[in-house]
Parts: C-alpha cells; sequence; structure tokens
C-alpha cells in the first residue's frame, strides 16, 4: 500500500488551477458629446466676391449638428473551441499587457494569443474594454454628427477567449450568468456606457435669462437663494460609465467518456491510440494536467464519442494529494467512465479499487454510471500459455490476465457490498460493463475497447451533458445594479433652479447602462467565497447543494424531486419511492398561507407555542419580521433549541416516523461588512460539507443549514 500512501511528487499549486479563474472585468465609458455654443457656425469667405463688387465678403456658415460621443466597449466572453483552460486568464501570465484594447482602438482580445488580465484590484486580473470616443468635429475622430445618415461610431467590445463547458457566475453572489458551450458563442458580461450627446450650449443671454427666472421663482416661494447653477445640458453630454464586475470562471470539460486512472496508468498512450489526439506522454507521474480532449469514431465515423483523458487520481486526493480531486469535476459531464488500471502494477485490483472509491467519495453518482475497465500495458505481462485464437475459436484469455479480471471484478463487488453495509449516500456502485485487456503500446485489444466504450455510452442514463443556464432575469440583475441609478447620479449636480428646456435627449438616451450595484463594494467582495462550485453532483446528493447558487438550487432541487430523492421536507432520502415520498410530505398547519397583517395567524402561532410548518416564502416581509418577533418575544422555541444564539429561527415538523426536518429562516439582507462574514460563514460551512461529503454523512441537513435565507425562500417555494 506504500504505493498508494506516498511516492507521488508535489504538484505545484499553479497547476491545479487550470479550471477556475477570478478575474474583473470593466467595460468602456461613453465618449463625451460635442457641446457647441448657441451661436455655432462660422463666417467663411464668399468666393463669389468680387474686388469692387457689392457683395460681402464673408458669410456666416451655421455648424451641423453637435456629434454624439461613442458608446463604450463591452467585454464578451467568447467560446473558443482553441482554448482548453482557463489558465491563460490568470494574472502574471505572458504578455499581459499587451492583451487589454487600446483606447478607441482595435477590437481587444484578451489572452488566446496568450497572456491573462493586468493584475487589478485585489490582485485579480482585470480585463478593461476600450472607451468610447469623445465627439470631436475638428479631429474627426470624434462620434458621428447626430445625422440619421450617419451610424452611430461604434466602439470595439473586449473579446476575452474561453473553452468550451466555461460557466460564468458573478463573484460574490454566485449569481449564474450563463455557460459557453458551442464554439463561437458568445456571452456579454459588461456593456459599455452610453456615450453622451452632442449638445447646444446655451447662450450667455440664453443662461442669464433662465438663471434670473429660477432666481426670481424661487424668491416668490420664499426660498433664500444662495446659488443657482445650469449645468444640466453639460451633463447631458458627458458619456456613462462603464460596468465593473468580478467574475468567478469555471471550466467543465464536456465529453461523451471521462478516462480516469493512476498516474502512469496509461490514460494519455490510450487516448492517443484510440484518437487523433496527440496529448503528452511521459514514464512519470501527473505528466497530464489538465484534460485532453480526442474523439473517437467508431462504426464508419458515424458513432463519434468525445473522450477526456484526465490527470491521475491518487488515494488522498480528497485531501489535496497530488492534484487534489478538483479536476473530477470534469466527470460531471461525461456519460460513461474509462477506468484504465496498469496492468504491470504490484496490485491492479487495488488500484482500481482506489479510484473507484475517491470517485465515490466525490460524488456517488459517478460510479452509478456506465464503466468499462481497460487492463493496460498487457505488453508488460509475461507471456502466458493460453491457447491463441484458431479457426472457429476465441482466443483464451492467459490465466494470469484471467486472475487479473477476477480479482477487479472482486473488487468491484467488494465496492458494492460496502455501499450496502455502510448505508452510504446515492446510488449503488455499479460493476465494470466490460473488462478489456489491452495495450496502448501495441495496439493490442483497442478494437474491442472502443466498441466497449460504445456499448456503454448508449447504456447511459445520462442523455445529455447538463447546462446551466441562468434565470431570466439574472444576467441583467448581475450586471446592472438598480435602473436610473445612473441617471440619478448624474442628475444629482443639477441646479434645482435650472428649468432647462434644451435638454431633449434625456428621453431619447433610454435607459443608460446603470454602472454596478456596489462598485467598489465588488472589489472588497473578490476575496470572499462564493461561486464556488466543484460540481460533484449529477443528480441528487444534498451536501453539494450548499455550493449551488439560487437558480442551480432551483434546478437541482427539481431534479432531486423528479427522480424520488427528495423527500416533502427536502430532505434527501437515499432512494426512496415516489409513493413513499408523497406519504411524508408533512402536512399544511395552514392551508390557506396568511398575508399581510393575518393577525389571527400570528396570534395562534403565538398563543400554540406548537411547533408549526409555516410556508415562508408564502409570507410577505412584514408577516415574516412580525412572526421573528412574536416567537422571539414569546420565547417560543428558546430552550428547545429552535432559536439560535444569531436570532436564526428553526422551524420544525415532526413527522409521523419522527424524523425532524429543519428550515432556518434568516433575518434581514446584508450588506457591507455583514455580507463579508456571511460569505466567510458560508466558506467554512463549504469545508465543513466536504468533509460530510467524505464519509456518509451524520447529518442530513447540514448542507440546508448551511443555506441563506434567499436560498431557503427560493428552495421553499417549490415545496
Ligand atoms: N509497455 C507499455 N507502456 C505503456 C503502455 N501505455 C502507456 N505506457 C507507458 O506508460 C507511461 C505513462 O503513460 P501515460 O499515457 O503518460 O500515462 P497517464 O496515465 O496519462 O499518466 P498521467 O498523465 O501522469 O496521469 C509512458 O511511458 C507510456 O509510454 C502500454 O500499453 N504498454
Ligand atoms: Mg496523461
Amino acid at each position: 500500500m506504500d504505493r498508494h500512501a506516498a511516492g507521488w511528487p508535489e504538484i505545484p499549486e499553479a497547476h491545479k488551477v487550470f479550471d477556475e479563474v477570478v478575474i474583473t472585468v470593466k467595460s468602456g465609458r461613453g465618449g463625451n458629446g460635442e457641446v457647441v455654443p448657441a451661436d455655432r457656425g462660422r463666417y467663411v469667405s464668399n468666393h463669389k466676391y468680387k474686388p469692387g463688387g457689392n457683395m460681402s465678403k464673408q458669410i456666416w456658415l451655421p455648424a451641423s449638428d453637435p456629434g454624439d460621443g461613442a458608446d463604450g466597449g463591452d467585454v464578451v466572453l467568447v467560446c473558443d473551441p482553441g482554448v482548453d483552460s482557463l489558465l491563460h486568464l490568470h494574472a502574471g501570465q505572458r504578455g499581459l499587457q499587451q492583451q487589454q484594447a487600446g483606447k478607441g482602438g482595435k477590437a481587444g482580445k484578451a489572452g488566446g494569443g496568450g497572456g491573462g488580465g493586468r493584475a487589478g484590484a485585489g490582485g485579480q486580473p482585470a480585463f478593461s474594454a476600450p472607451d468610447g470616443s469623445n465627439a470631436n468635429p475638428n479631429t474627426g475622430s470624434g462620434g458621428p454628427k447626430r445625422n440619421a445618415e450617419i451610424k452611430k461610431a461604434r466602439t470595439p467590445c473586449l473579446e476575452i477567449p474561453v473553452p468550451p463547458g466555461t460557466v460564468v457566475k458573478r463573484k460574490g453572489t454566485g449569481a449564474l450568468l450563463g455557460e459557453l458551450l458551442q464554439p463561437g458563442q458568445r456571452l456579454t458580461v459588461a456593456r459599455g456606457g452610453a456615450g453622451g450627446h452632442g449638445v447646444v450650449a446655451p447662450s450667455r443671454q440664453q443662461r442669464q435669462a433662465r438663471l434670473s427666472r429660477a432666481e426670481r421663482e424661487a424668491r416668490a416661494k420664499g426660498v433664500e437663494v444662495v446659488a443657482v447653477e445650469d449645468d444640466e445640458w453639460l451633463e447631458d453630454s458627458r458619456g456613462q460609465p462603464g460596468q465593473q464586475l468580478s467574475l468567478s470562471l469555471l471550466l467543465r470539460v464536456v465529453a461523451d467518456v471521462g478516462l480516469v486512472g493512476f498516474p502512469n496508468a496509461g490514460k494519455s498512450s490510450l487516448l492517443k491510440a484510440l484518437t487523433r489526439a496527440s496529448p503528452t506522454i511521459a514514464p512519470y507521474p501527473f505528466t497530464t494536467l489538465m484534460p485532453n480532449l480526442g474523439v473517437l469514431s467508431a462504426g464508419g465515423g458515424a458513432n463519434k464519442a468525445v473522450l477526456a483523458d484526465l490527470p491521475g487520481l491518487i488515494e488522498g486526493a480528497h485531501k489535496g494529494r497530488g492534484l487534489g480531486r478538483n479536476f473530477l469535476r470534469h466527470l460531471r459531464r461525461t456519460r460513461a467512465l474509462l477506468h484504465v488500471v496498469d496492468a504491470s502494477a504490484p496490485d491492479p485490483a487495488t488500484d482500481y479499487y482506489a479510484v473507484r472509491e475517491e470517485l465515490r467519495m466525490y460524488n456517488p453518482d459517478y460510479c452509478a454510471r456506465p464503466h468499462v475497465v481497460a487492463l493496460n500495458k498487457l505488453d508488460l505481462l509475461p507471456p502466458g500459455s493460453a491457447q491463441p485464437e484458431g479457426p472457429g475459436r476465441p482466443a483464451e484469455v492467459p490465466p494470469q490476465v484471467a486472475s487479473l479480471i477476477a480479482a477487479l471484478r472482486e473488487a468491484a463487488t467488494r465496492q458494492a457490498a460496502e455501499h450496502a453495509q455502510h448505508s452510504y449516500e446515492g446510488p449503488v456502485p455499479r460493476p465494470p460493463l466490460a473488462i478489456v485487456p489491452c495495450s496502448a503500446a501495441t495496439g493490442e485489444g483497442l478494437k474491442e475497447l472502443a466498441a466497449a466504450l460504445q456499448r456503454a455510452i448508449g447504456a447511459s442514463h445520462v442523455a445529455e451533458p447538463d447546462i446551466l443556464r441562468p434565470a431570466p432575469d439574472t444576467l441583467a440583475d448581475a450586471r446592472g445594479g438598480p435602473a436610473g441609478a445612473a441617471a440619478a447620479a448624474v442628475a444629482g449636480t443639477a441646479a434645482a433652479a435650472a428649468a432647462v428646456s434644451h435638454s431633449t435627449s434625456e428621453a431619447r438616451r433610454g435607459a443608460p447602462p446603470p454602472p454596478p450595484a456596489g462598485w467598489d463594494e465588488q472589489a472588497a467582495g473578490a476575496a470572499a467565497a462564493g461561486g464556488s462550485d466543484d460540481g460533484g453532483w449529477g443528480g441528487g446528493f444534498d451536501d453539494a447543494a450548499g455550493e449551488l447558487s439560487p437558480a442551480e438550487l432551483e434546478e437541482f432541487y427539481a431534479r432531486a424531486r423528479a427522480g424520488g430523492l427528495l423527500d416533502g421536507q427536502g430532505n434527501f432520502t437515499g432512494a426512496p419511492s415516489p409513493d413513499q415520498a408523497e406519504e411524508e410530505r408533512p402536512t399544511q398547519a395552514h392551508a390557506a398561507p396568511p398575508g399581510e397583517g393575518d393577525q389571527d395567524f400570528l396570534d395562534s402561532l403565538a398563543a400554540s407555542g406548537e411547533d408549526e410548518w409555516v410556508e415562508l416564502s408564502e409570507l410577505d416581509e412584514a408577516t415574516l419580521a412580525a412572526v421573528l418577533a412574536e416567537l422571539e418575544a414569546e420565547a417560543v422555541g428558546e430552550g428547545e433549541g429552535l432559536l439560535d444564539p444569531a436570532r436564526d429561527i428553526m422551524l420544525r415538523e415532526e413527522d409521523d416516523d419522527g424524523d425532524e426536518g429543519v428550515m432556518e429562516a434568516g433575518g434581514e439582507a446584508t450588506t457591507g461588512e455583514e455580507e463579508q462574514e456571511v460569505a466567510e460563514k458560508e466558506a467554512e460551512a463549504n469545508l465543513e460539507e466536504e468533509d460530510v461529503r467524505m464519509a456518509p454523512p451524520d447529518d442530513p441537513d447540514a448542507a440546508l443549514l448551511a443555506l441563506s435565507t434567499e436560498e431557503l425562500l427560493a428552495l421553499e417555494k417549490d415545496w
């Protein structure tokens, strides 16, 4: 067991982050519009003028309409199959200074060509789109004239190439912005600020007249006038700021088959032998540091399967050994697995068992996927005495290989038996669909292996890679702050007295992209936990729930319910029958949930002192606050452990079996420092969940307790 306990080399931390990165993106500011004086225009010489004639020597040429500033550039993530990791987006990568698009310059392209972002605040790589150019009729480099025939100048966006399978979340809130799967797919993550409008500045007389009128009106109302300003017209010409936000990018490889096994087992060699991929192959462990993809075409090329060769997995990976276990999230979108075992190793069956156990501890669903075992490096075994293939007679398996196959089968059976014995969570591990002795070096058995893989894909219950879709409004919410915030901020400086009538552009401008809510706060909160997704679960595993965003959580529970894995109280039941889940649904104490001011309900709740099942999501804010206050006042739950020290309230329901469903309702929404605290708590909770996942969880409600109020409310809505 030395082989499993020690002896593997240490891996530099940098290589563990090929599939995740936190970046700051900033869209461009809108360019300023042109400001021309009211008496715009100029005298030009009159060429009709002839000496001695009576025509004027100069004529007045009015100026054209003032030009608008160009909109700032957007920041767009582009799905690029030529990129295979997120390493190029990390700070400190080669060429990072050249990646920022110049001001008003050519289309920016970050990374891809080998370079990360400029290190921004908090050490995060920052990617900025170009600002929009100012309107400037003299140089001609500005925005267009306000002329219907001339289209508004367009500022190129900043394109950040990301590999297929990249999940994009807002750092901090964890809100899912989208996922890039198809080559060329684009996701705009920060929209450029709107360009300022060209304005005609009022003349001195006009301004003076307006100011005196405003002053007169103010005095008439008895207001003491200290100063009057008239600068709204100027604000109108200013471009709007861009947006800045922190994003958490996470790569989840999309493939039909995932290759797993100990380092050096020959995974990359098999990928090379089966497909046209050319991964690095070397006789030392951890040659592969990030997934390699290859396409296996069998049956005349009709059936194409994508194989993903993953880094080697070792025992103790869940404690961070080797490359850790984070890369196992890349199996989430595979339909079947290929376990590669080195037949020449001292104990191939134990190797296989160790890898299976690591998979089970990461996500029990992985062990329920169809898998094939490749007993590789057959050429290294001493030649057996078995009969070769003859006419009408299949080749006999050498006794040594036969005993290896038997040992592998025994290991698979042992794992299934232990699953039942310890009542582990999740589905029962499946035995291998086929064990194929082969050699990547000689090509022996590869045809059989390819056929077995096609069968495994066909037998898979994972029909499609689960694609994460943001809730309809998530993108808008996540990108922008409250609508109108920018307008309000801009208008803030406008004088009370300035009744400026020429500001017609307000309406034309429409809704300018507001600056993101909590601009500074995002940068500060960048270090906070959130959006952590090591993606464990493919179908129902409760401790994974704690890591999901609300939108994902909803999807997660919907699937869990559909699969009968969730009882009426949201507890995971292992594999219950749908009927059983139905039976366990708690009886609603209040058929009609209370509305605002439902005093009867509040009274009864306070008076009864009994445990009640309350649909928290049905309560409006006022009632919820009142319920909490009532419970606190009446000390309902105190001493029974229902009211925790953080003033969070837990409402319990005892079902027939005596099982308890615990729900937690938090306090008010938090901001600033409180948010950070919450984030830290969540991070701790995540750590705890890791432990929960390692062993059969003692407390199935641990994940639910770790959820925030919003997540709980969203969750409860569905029950
Ligand atoms: N003799 C023989 N050697 C093999 C065979 N398959 C792989 N090897 C050798 O085993 C070593 C490791 O092969 P890799 O394909 O890099 O192994 P891996 O599983 O991808 O290793 P990691 O990427 O480190 O996890 C290389 O030296 C290969 O040449 C085989 O079928 N026969
Ligand atoms: Mg390899």
